[in-house]
Formats: structure tokens, sequence, C-alpha cells
């Protein structure tokens, strides 16, 4: 029976301890070994860094009252203790000391252990102690918490009864609130620290040059490759003046001065007298009290062309890769070497799907410019208002929106391709000629000549010498193209490669679904029967979709195949005269696909056997809009028709 007077706190101790507790032999807590206390003290090195300045503190209020401030884990193993010698020994000779578990089944009811299993300050003090030893004392203690509120241990005050003070209960806890204070704000610091140090390798480790000052101008970040673009050592970057080491030029002055973002912005700076070309971007980082910083970012020219490079600069474009060994086929490879190895204009053309875009790369890849890049210009993909700013590049001054560079200084030091060059307007091919004749081009906006040294590949599945005649393609233009002209045959007319491009896209389609593949006698007689309008890449996805279906079987049979025109009447190359009839019936071929596919352009490509791009040229010429066939009259983004 508990006494009326007794605190709850300290009845439900005393009932917790009945049971297991012997209130009146000697004290016998358990004690770590000293090398477990060891490691135990190395696991909490960071707590107890943190815990001994505030136990100091403490300390300092209550020295000579014959007392001691103990800190131990959230177990109750006392880790750490300050306090007078003569209270130290007294533990001491209690078998309490650095290493003891002090948790309430081993003393019984005591401050320490209390605190812990109740998770809050308390004070126990003389009789409350549930083992007869400790009714000397006065004892205060208060768990310390981390962020998430989990326990991490509990800050005690130890005392004689007749000195034990009530404020000290006030003591611990301000000192528990300083522990747990002091750690979340070491923690944020750890965490701001580490973000800041992958922040910084993810900066070392960007090809972009970044640099950031403050409002002062005071350098704050300079990356390896801002280093490196300006020529001036980080170190030397770092914490230094920027007005120091570079001079922008007055329009970018203006759009500092304004904090307007510029965007790959092509300038020349005066770094320490020499002059920088890179393209500049600028952004604002913007504080409560408003701008905190100015972050660049720099690209060398030469890296945005590498760029370019690398996006194309893959072995697939050996000639190799242009399968075949029909007379026709060889031929073609031929020429291509010869093509690759002299410097003028060259002229692809073949119908849709006969490796044009192929041969191209590969003219690249075997030219002495196959280290410079390979840039590519879609002539139907790009909408026509926007083919010459595509083509010539744009000069803005500041707060006009962004410059951006042209085709021709991407391309700079290797080949620029003209895909479907029959699609280039007039206006563009006024500027392609005159690039051919005079080796400089004018961004739109500037007045300044761009000298860039540029191979033209031109690729064409149209009737030039029709446009030609019609006005639509300068004859001096197709002229000068047409110097170096190469001839993909179409399949149909080199049935005696059919065998080998299968056997290749059936290789790589095994390695794609991760099984091998072939073909069954009659799959093949059909394959060869076939006209192959859609030439290789027909065959390509008539094979792609006939492994789908067949697979997990690895013999492709005829029910695999989808329906395939039997008809010899395809043989006419696309740029023969008889273009209306044939116009007709591809006209009625898209407009059912269009039908069919709701005016999805990748499904009617797949269905039609061609790319999409082909298609686009398609229906641009034929002038249809895809717009009435989708469901929700939404019109596909990158081409207007
Ligand atoms: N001789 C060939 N050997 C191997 N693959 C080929 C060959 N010819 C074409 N291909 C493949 O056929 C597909 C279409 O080729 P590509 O895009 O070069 O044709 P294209 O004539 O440029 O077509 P389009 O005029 O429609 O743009 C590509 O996947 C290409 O790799």
């Amino acid at each position: 029976m508990v006494m009326p007077q007794v605190r709850p706190i300290i009845a439900a101790s005393w009932r917790r301890c009945w049971a297991r507790v012997d209130p009146y032999t000697s004290l016998k807590p358990p004690r770590l070994s000293d090398q477990h206390l060891f490691s135990m003290q190395v696991n909490y090195f960071e707590l107890m860094a943190i815990a001994r300045p505030v136990m100091e503190d403490i300390y300092q209020y209550i020295e000579n009252s014959n007392s001691a401030v103990l800190f131990t884990n959230s177990v109750g193993y006392l880790l750490d203790w300050v306090g007078d010698p003569g209270m130290l020994a007294t533990l001491e000779s209690m078998q309490i000391e650095p290493g003891t578990l002090l948790a309430e089944s081993e003393l019984g009811t005591n401050a320490i252990g209390v605190a812990l299993l109740e998770r809050e300050p308390v004070q126990v003090v003389g009789y409350e102690h549930f083992c007869q030893p400790l009714h000397d004392f006065g004892w205060a203690a208060a768990p310390v918490f981390d962020i998430s509120g989990k326990l991490l241990g509990a800050l005690g005050v130890v005392t004689r009864v007749s000195n034990f003070h009530p404020y000290a209960l006030g003591m611990v806890v301000a000192g528990a609130r300083a522990i747990e204070a002091q750690r979340q704000s070491d923690q944020l610091l750890e965490e701001q620290n580490s973000q800041l140090a992958g922040i910084n390798a993810i900066l070392a480790s960007i090809n972009e040059g970044i640099l950031a000052w403050n409002t002062e101008g005071i350098v704050i970040h300079a990356n390896p490759t801002a280093a490196e673009i300006l020529k001036v050592p980080q170190e030397s970057l770092m914490g230094a003046h920027l007005d120091a080491f570079v001079k922008f030029p007055p329009y970018v002055l203006d759009a500092l001065h304004r904090q307007i973002p510029v965007s790959d912005l092509e300038v020349q700076l005066s770094v320490l007298g020499e002059t920088v070309s890179c393209l500049l971007s600028l952004q604002y980082v913007r504080g409560r009290r408003g701008l905190r910083a100015i972050l660049a970012v720099l690209r060398p020219l030469k890296s945005l062309r590498e760029y370019v490079q690398r996006q194309v600069g893959s072995p697939t474009f050996d000639l190799q890769n242009l399968i075949g060994e029909s007379p026709a086929i060889r031929r073609v490879r031929r020429l291509a070497r010869s093509a690759a190895a002299a410097r003028g204009c060259v002229l692809i053309r073949g119908e849709s799907g006969t490796g044009k875009n192929l041969l191209a790369r590969a003219i690249h890849y075997h030219s002495p410019r196959s280290h410079g890049p390979f840039v590519v210009f879609a002539c139907t993909a790009v909408p026509s208002e926007l083919v010459l700013p595509e083509l010539l590049g744009v000069e803005r001054g500041v707060g006009e929106g962004i410059s951006h560079a042209s085709k021709f200084e991407l391309a700079d030091g290797g080949t620029l391709f003209f895909q479907d060059v029959e699609a280039l307007p007039l206006e563009a091919q006024s500027v392609l000629l005159n690039y051919l004749e005079l080796g400089i081009i004018q961004r739109i906006g500037s007045r300044k000549p761009i000298e860039v040294d540029v191979r033209i590949i031109a690729s064409s599945s149209a009737n030039l010498e029709h446009l030609v005649a019609e006005g639509n393609f300068r004859a001096d233009l197709f002229y000068r193209l047409s110097l170096f002209e190469i001839v993909l045959p179409p399949l149909r007319e080199r049935k005696q490669d059919l065998e080998l491009l299968i056997e290749q896209v059936l290789q790589r389609l095994a390695r794609q679904l991760g099984h091998p593949l072939s073909l069954s006698k009659d799959t093949l007689a059909i394959l060869r029967a076939h006209s192959w309008p859609g030439n290789v890449r027909e065959l390509e996805s008539v094979l792609t979709r006939a492994a789908v279906q067949a697979s997990p079987s690895q013999i492709i049979m005829p029910a695999h195949l989808p329906p395939l025109q039997t008809s010899t009447d395809a043989g006419v190359p696309m740029w023969m005269p008889n273009l209306p009839r044939l116009e007709e019936i591809e006209r009625q071929a898209i407009l059912q696909a269009a039908q069919q596919c709701h005016g999805n352009v990748s499904q009617m490509a797949r269905l039609l056997g061609v790319g999409r791009t082909t298609l686009w040229r398609h229906l641009r010429r034929m002038n249809i809009s895809l717009d009435s066939y989708r469901e929700d009259g939404r019109r596909e983004s990158g081409v207007s028709l």
C-alpha cells in the first residue's frame, strides 16, 4: 500500500520495482567492462561532445555543494560525469561510476531511470528512492530527445538530500534542451555541408563552367570548367573580385545591371586582356531580402560542337553498315568513299527508306571531318517560319529574348546534312547558295559576317528536276549540289540483297528479344515476292512486327507477317514524271491511315511503313491537315500544315 502523499510518478515506479528490486540490500548495478564502455563512448562521441560543455556549465552553478552531473545513454548506462570529488567517490563506493546501468530495473526508483522510462523530467528525493542506500540523496533528471522525438539519453544532477535544491530540476531541463538544440543545429549544419559537398561535386564534374558571385562582385563559386574556359586558376578566382579578372561587353553589363536573365548568348569576354569566346547564360539567385548572387553558366563554343558530334559519332555510321553486295550497292559504297575523300557538296538521292541518312552519316564518318560535328537540318520537320532563324541563328539585343547559334556554326569543322532538301523554302535555298559561294553566314539581327567551314550533304527523294522546272527549287543550287550525286537503288531493284538485309535485321531483333530468330521457307518466299515500296525501312518494320507476333516462337511463319502487297507497279522511282498518278495513290493511302489511326502520325507512319519525317513531308506536300481526324482536334507540335 502506497502512502497517499507519494507523487503518482513515484508510486508507479515503486509498483514496477516491487517485483524485481530488493530495497534493503546494498546496490549491485551491472557495469560495462572498460572495453565495452570505451566502444560505447566512441559510439556516443558526438552526443557526448555536445553534452560535456552543458554538464560543465551546470556544475559551475552547483560546485562545492557536494554534487555531480551525470549523462547516460537512452538505456541508462552512465557515459560521463563531472562533480565534486567527494560526491564522485561516494557514488563510486555505491558501485555507481561511468559504465554503470542506472536503469530503474537495477537501482530501483531513481531520477535517471524514471526520466528515461516516463520520457519526462523528474526529481526523486530522499525516501522517494525505492532502495534504502539512496535515501540520503536527491536526484533530478531530464530526458534528451532528437529532432524526431527519439530518446537519446538523460541528463541528471545528484546531491545529498540536505543540499538538494528545487532549482536542480529546472537546471537539468534547461541543460537537456540546450543539448537538443545544439545537436539539431549540428545536424542541420552537417546536412547542409553534405548537400553543399554534393552540389560542389556535381558542379565540379559538369562540363559547363559555373561561376557565381555575390552582390559585391566577390566570386563565391567557380568550378574547374569555368577556370579552364577563363584560363584563370580556380584558387585565384575563388574569393576574388570578378572585375579583377573578367570584363563583360556593355550589353552583358546592361543585362546584369537590369537583372535580365540571358541564355546561351554568344559573348566575347576580356579575361586579363585576352579575348575568350563562349556562350553565356545568366541567372539571378534571389533571397528574401532581394538579390543574393549571380550565377553564370559558360559554355565554350567548341564543346557545344563536340556535344553535337557525340550525339552522332557512333560506329554505326561506318559504311560497312550499308548492307548489300549487289553491284548497285557496291557502286554506292565506292562512290561514297570517293565522296568522303572529296571536299565539295554531295547530293544523295533515292526513294524513302533506301538509306540516304545512313549514307550521309557514313560519308561524314569516313571523311577527314569525322572528328567534327555532323549536324542534321531536317527540312521537312522545321515549320517554314522557323527555317531561317534555325538555319542562320538569331542575334538579339539585351531584353529582346534569347540569341542562338546557327546550324552552320554548330556544324563548323564538320558536316551539315540537309535532309529532304527539296522542302527548303526558296529564301533558305538562297542562304545555302550564298554560303556555298562565300563561306560566310550572318545571324538574323546581326550584320557581323561569321566565317564557317562546313561541308554540305543533301538528300532528296523528290523529283528535283521537276521542282526546278516548276520554279520551286533554285536551278543554280540544284547544279551546285548535284556535282557529286549518289543514287541509292530501291530494294526491289536489288532483291539479291534482301537475304543479307533480313539476316542483319533478324540478328538485331534476336539480340533485342533475347532469343534466336529465323524465317520459314514460305515466309522468305512471301518477302521475296514483295515489291518493298517502303524499301529497307519497310523491311525493318515488317520483320519487327512479325518477330514480335512470333515471339516466343523462334521461327517467323507467314501468319506472323502483316498484309503485304505483291504488286510490281511500285517499281517506278519517285522522281519520274508520272508523279500525279502515284501521288493520288499515296494521298488515298495517307487519308485511309489518318482515318484508321485518328490522325496519330507515329501510328500512321508505322502502318504505311514510312518514317515520321517522310510522312510529314508527304502531308505537307499534299496539304493534308490531320486536325479533323483527331478526336480532340489537337494539332501535333513541331510542324505546321
Ligand atoms: N543498305 C542498308 N543496309 C542496312 N540498313 C539500311 C540500308 N538502307 C537503309 N537501311 C535502314 O533503313 C532505315 C531507313 O534508312 P534511312 O533513314 O537512311 O532512309 P532514307 O532514305 O534517308 O529515308 P527518308 O527519305 O524517308 O528519310 C534505317 O533504319 C536504315 O538503317
